[in-house]
């Protein structure tokens, strides 16, 4: 962030959160109003007691006695009542706006991924997701309403103060500027220590979920000290820029109470002066010390809260970076009819690196792949196999060449279009928290359970399905029955038949199975996939066999193609790269 927008990133967070509220612009209204009536409650209170102080030191207080308790009371019933709306509105305000960043960074996630998480990890992204979010509530329900309560407010008492001592009212405007400018004195560094903050607390959330996700490989690869001393060393980070963020903080709040003390003190001396030489009544002097207290009191409060705009408005940029971030592709949003679409690829002189600095994954690669045709895709480690996928399911673009559909670029067809010409199997296999039945029906939601166990007995998931202890109802996922490696791959595959796409794309359907259930599973692809074009990552020599056709990477170029017996006659990459590897045997 340069100078330039440094200086206007307070106001345009301020625009744009503000923005947030229109939508409930009247709760909002309601709630500033109830927060001046607690406030102005909270002063006529206060006011009463000095007045009782005063009618005590005339002698007249026996007289009024009544009248001063019902006023106390009336004046506390209020306050509760005003103080009540104002917490119930603005934290009800607060929450739903909460609510609506969550689903909208959701949205934001789901339209720039991969991208977003190319530029973060995963850890700070939820970090933004919760975290980040969570300090929002703080701008909601304590800042936005309360900087125009602690406007307004103290605007009516100076009018009131006015009537009894204006000098007095002109001294605490000092005092009330004097308050404000401290925190924009302080602006600068309150920004830089919130952004540092924020973005400590993101990665040391980050090495916290690393370790969770990486538990079973720090154990069993006894990276348990090393471990900890990185974990060890992100904390310490963290607790130095919050400790730092803290002393600001404190130096701050020292500060606004001198000026309150200050200011107290000196109200107090010119309303003695003024009882004193100018035969003002002695009851008065309690009143306008009291008044000119609660003057300053919303404006304090407000210098209070805006001590923590540095860490408010870094968790808001970090918002912004989520929601404004911007899609890796472009969706044409051009709706087709896919059952018009020839199940067909090909691939015209592709090139693509992952970023410009990074030499080039994949390289001015062509091929076709014939509709119904089943390919293997092989090649050695970082061959630029998975690329090839990414490419087709335009997770990215080419940045060379074009593939095409059916005769069609695909950047022409638009994602929702695109998503439903492909059923896909990747290596990692997620399931939601919710029964076996539901996890496979995501393939196709408007399937019947008939259909479900149908296309689950082609994924040869149906048998371990049935012998759990609910069956199909079964919990799957975080939290319910642990499955393995095999049988989740098999309930995905399971989700990829039941979706009925023309073009099938696994990335190594059969990485987790044994040997029974890989050749069951390759022969079920062969059998249910008959009509659709498939395209397969292999690791392994089966999924290799089971192709129609290989096509070979080799350093993100094409280096051979053709069966499996044509390759192994030519004797070329192929045949080297079985000999070398041990998976592939
Ligand atoms: N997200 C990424 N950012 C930067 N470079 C990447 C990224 N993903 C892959 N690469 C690089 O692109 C090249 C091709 O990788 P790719 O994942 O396509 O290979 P692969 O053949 O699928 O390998 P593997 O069999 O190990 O999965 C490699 O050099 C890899 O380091």
């Amino acid at each position: 962030m340069n100078k330039e927008e440094q200086k206007f990133t307070r106001l345009k967070n301020v625009i744009r959160l503000s923005k947030r509220l229109k939508k409930y612009r009247l709760r909002m209204v309601a709630a500033i109003a109830a927060g001046v009536g607690n406030q102005l409650s909270i002063v006529a209170a206060s006011v009463l007691g000095a007045w009782t102080v005063g009618l005590a030191i005339d002698g007249k207080l026996m007289q009024e006695l009544n009248y001063v308790i019902a006023a106390t009371i009336a004046a506390i019933i209020i306050r509760i009542v005003f103080y009540a709306l104002e917490m119930w509105i603005c934290h009800d305000v607060a929450f739903k706006v909460l609510a609506d960043f969550r689903i909208q960074l959701f949205d934001s996630i789901e339209r720039v991924s991969p991208a977003i998480l190319l530029n973060m990890r995963s850890g700070q992204l939820a970090s933004t997701l919760m975290g980040d979010v969570e300090i929002m509530e703080w701008f909601f329900a304590h800042t936005f309403g309360s900087v125009l309560v602690a406007v307004i407010t103290p605007v009516i008492l100076m009018i009131i103060l006015w009537q009894i001592l204006p000098i007095l009212d002109l001294v605490m405007l000092l005092f009330a500027v004097a308050a404000v400018i401290i925190p924009i004195w302080m602006k600068k560094k309150a920004d830089e220590q919130g952004r540092e903050v924020r973005e400590a607390l993101a990665d040391a959330n980050a090495v916290t979920l690393e370790g969770v996700q990486g538990l079973k490989e720090i154990l069993t690869l006894n990276y348990r000290t090393g471990y900890e001393e990185k974990n060890r060393a992100y904390l310490e980070r963290m607790y130095k820029k919050q400790f730092s963020y803290s002393k600001r903080l404190g130096t701050e709040g020292m500060l606004l109470q001198m000026v309150l003390g200050v200011s107290g003190l000196v109200a107090a001396l010119i309303a003695a002066w003024y009882v004193g030489k100018d035969g003002m009544a002695a009851s008065m002097y309690t009143i306008i010390v009291v008044l000119s207290a609660m003057i300053l009191g919303p404006v304090i409060e407000i210098c209070n809260t805006a001590r923590n705009f540095g860490l408010i408005f870094a968790a808001a940029d970090r918002i912004y970076r989520v929601l404004e971030a911007k899609p890796l592709v472009q969706d044409s949003g051009n709706d087709i009819n896919t059952k018009d679409l020839t199940p067909e690829i090909c691939f015209e002189n592709v090139s693509f690196r992952y970023r410009e600095d990074l030499e080039a994954a994949v390289e001015d690669i062509s091929f076709r792949i014939q509709p119904g045709e089943h390919v293997a895709i092989a090649g050695a480690s970082g061959a630029g196999k998975t690329t090839c996928i990414q490419l087709l399911l335009r997770n990215w673009d080419t940045e060379k060449g074009c593939i095409r559909i059916g005769g069609k670029d695909i950047r022409d067809i638009s994602l929702r279009s695109l998503n439903e010409m492909y059923a896909t199997v990747l290596q990692d296999v997620y399931l939601f928290q919710i029964p076996i039945l539901e996890n496979i029906r995501l393939g196709r939601s408007s399937a019947t359970d008939e259909e479900v166990m149908e296309a689950a007995r082609k994924a040869f998931a149906h048998e371990f399905i049935t012998e759990l202890p609910d069956g199909y109802q079964t919990i799957a996922g975080e939290g319910g029955v642990k499955l393995s490696g095999g049988q989740r791959q098999r309930i995905a595959i399971a989700r990829a038949f039941l979706k009925g796409s023309p073009i099938l794309v696994f990335d190594e359907a059969v990485s987790n199975l044994d040997t029974e259930n890989e050749r069951k599973i390759q022969e079920s692809i062969e059998q249910s996939a008959q009509n659709c074009t498939v395209v397969m990552i292999a690791h392994r020599m089966s999924t290799i066999k089971s192709a129609d056709r290989i096509i070979c990477m080799d350093h993100g170029k094409v280096a051979e193609m053709g069966t499996f017996e044509e390759l192994m006659k030519k004797n070329g990459y192929l045949k080297k790269l079985l000999e070398n590897s041990e998976d592939m045997k």
